[in-house]
């Protein structure tokens, strides 16, 4: 349990948040696969990634690890080697579903299993167009749910079209796809984050989008590459957020991810009436970053929905409380997707801002908030429930809470963002 600092006069100063969640788990995962060494500058040391690097130490890649320098050496496509040990992917369901992908084409047998989150939620939308291209994947309820255990090979490429735009399922058939004779295909509803196909083509491999259908063509061998990890988004999401709501306040954040399909935030800052500048904007190999600056604003609601969700989906919890800053009625919908991440992240969002004050509803695919109230708390015991995003949000809230507020789990945010509380302080 950990007491949370409330009623904050002011927040100002400058950060470099930590490297981009996706791209690490992405760079140590095409550097095993690839031929040759791969460098990886500003690595996430988030407890996921370092689940990533675990996973494939034990498939046999030599992974050198300074801080956030760290070297792989490729085994290729086909080098990965049969692990003695269980596969553990902790809290990440990234790890878990893009690993699926891998060890769908590979001629062994392995076991997956991670933590009490990782076991609620669904692998079945990865394993069934997985076992659709050949891999014999069995476990909890016919495959859906971990423990997993796969048996992988030859694959047959595949048409799949996805119910849902997630990049997990997205990348983990493109990634099985490298192995097959011939066009593998993916189509979903709405674009998901495209970290995979900018970096496969980092790494010397192609990937065709056309709209919202991407194909790759295998066989196909990839090549080891240097990669500069621009910071995370999603992580900068908290300060940028806490630079709007607390008074008195100026945050500058260096080096943030600006790839199109993660900056769902900025647009719903820009909308809301968020006093933010963006400034030297530039790409370091494919991926667009930035240095932002956000000051305390006037803020407006507005709506969520549709094409928006999958470019803000991570940010919902610190959305929900910009919300309850916001004059007028915020509409969040289309966001079902947020009852299967680490929590049930409609439910844990609102019973949580509710303790705080906040006038937030659930809805079922979504919520509704009514701003703009003030936060009061006596005593009050917030909980993360395990859920890194959860704990960080409330963190924030905190910030603009007046009274007494103890966090329980605060360790949770080490999945994403370990210095994140050194980092909050310091802008006191
Ligand atoms: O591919 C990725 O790196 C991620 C994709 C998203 O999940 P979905 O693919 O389930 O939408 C996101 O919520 C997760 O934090 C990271
Ligand atoms: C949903 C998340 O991650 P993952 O799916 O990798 O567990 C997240 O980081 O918010």
């Amino acid at each position: 349990m950990q007491p949370l600092r409330t009623n904050i006069s002011s927040l100002r100063g400058t950060i470099n948040v930590p490297g981009d969640k996706s791209i690490s788990h992405r760079a140590v995962m095409l550097g095993a696969i690839a031929n040759g060494t791969t460098t990886i500058a500003n690595f996430l040391q988030g407890e996921d990634c370092l689940s990533t690097i675990d996973c494939f130490r034990k498939l046999g890649v030599s992974i050198e690890q300074n801080g956030s320098d760290v070297v792989v050496e490729g085994k290729g496509l086909k080098g990965l080697k049969e692990p003695s040990d269980i596969l553990n992917v902790g809290n990440s369901g990234t790890t878990a579903r893009l690993l699926l992908g891998i060890l769908a084409g590979c001629p062994f047998h392995s076991c997956l299993i991670g933590d009490e989150s990782i076991a609620k939620r669904p692998m079945g939308r990865v394993t069934k167009p997985l076992k659709m291209m050949g891999a014999h994947i069995d476990g909890r309820e016919h495959g859906n749910y971990t423990p997993l255990s796969i048996r992988g090979g030859e694959l047959q490429p595949i048409h799949y079209e996805s119910s849902v735009a997630s990049a997990q399922v997205k990348s983990a058939i493109l990634l099985a796809g490298l192995t097959t004779n011939g066009t593998t295909t993916v189509t979903e509803p709405h674009r998901s984050r495209d970290h995979t196909e900018r970096m496969i083509r980092l790494f010397g491999g192609s990937v065709t989008v056309d709209d919202l259908t991407v194909s790759i063509t295998g066989p196909q061998q990839l090549i080891g590459a240097n990669i500069y990890v621009p910071g995370d988004i999603s992580s900068a999401a908290f300060f940028l957020v806490a630079g709007a709501i607390v008074p008195n306040s100026e945050i500058t954040l260096k080096n943030v991810g600006l790839n199109p399909t993660r900056t769902g935030i900025i647009d719903v800052l820009q909308k809301m009436g968020a006093e933010m500048t963006i400034e030297n904007i530039r790409n370091e190999q494919t991926e667009p970053l930035g240095d932002i600056t956000i000051r305390t604003s006037n803020l407006t609601a507005t709506e969520i929905s549709g094409a928006l969700i999958p470019r803000l989906i991570d940010e919902i919890p610190i959305i929900a409380l910009l919300a309850t800053q916001a004059e007028g009625t915020t509409v969040i919908k289309d966001a079902s997707e947020l009852k299967v991440k680490e929590t049930n992240r409609i439910d844990t969002v609102v019973t949580e801002l509710r303790k705080l004050g906040a006038d937030i509803k659930a809805t079922a695919d979504g919520m509704v908030i009514h701003g703009k109230s003030a936060l009061k708390a006596k005593d009050v015991v917030v909980d993360s429930y395990g859920d890194h995003r959860i704990g960080m949000m409330l963190a924030i809230a905190a910030c603009i809470t007046q009274g007494t507020v103890c966090l329980k789990r605060p360790e949770a945010v080490a999945v994403s963002y370990p210095s994140f509380f050194d980092h909050l302080h310091s802008l006191m």
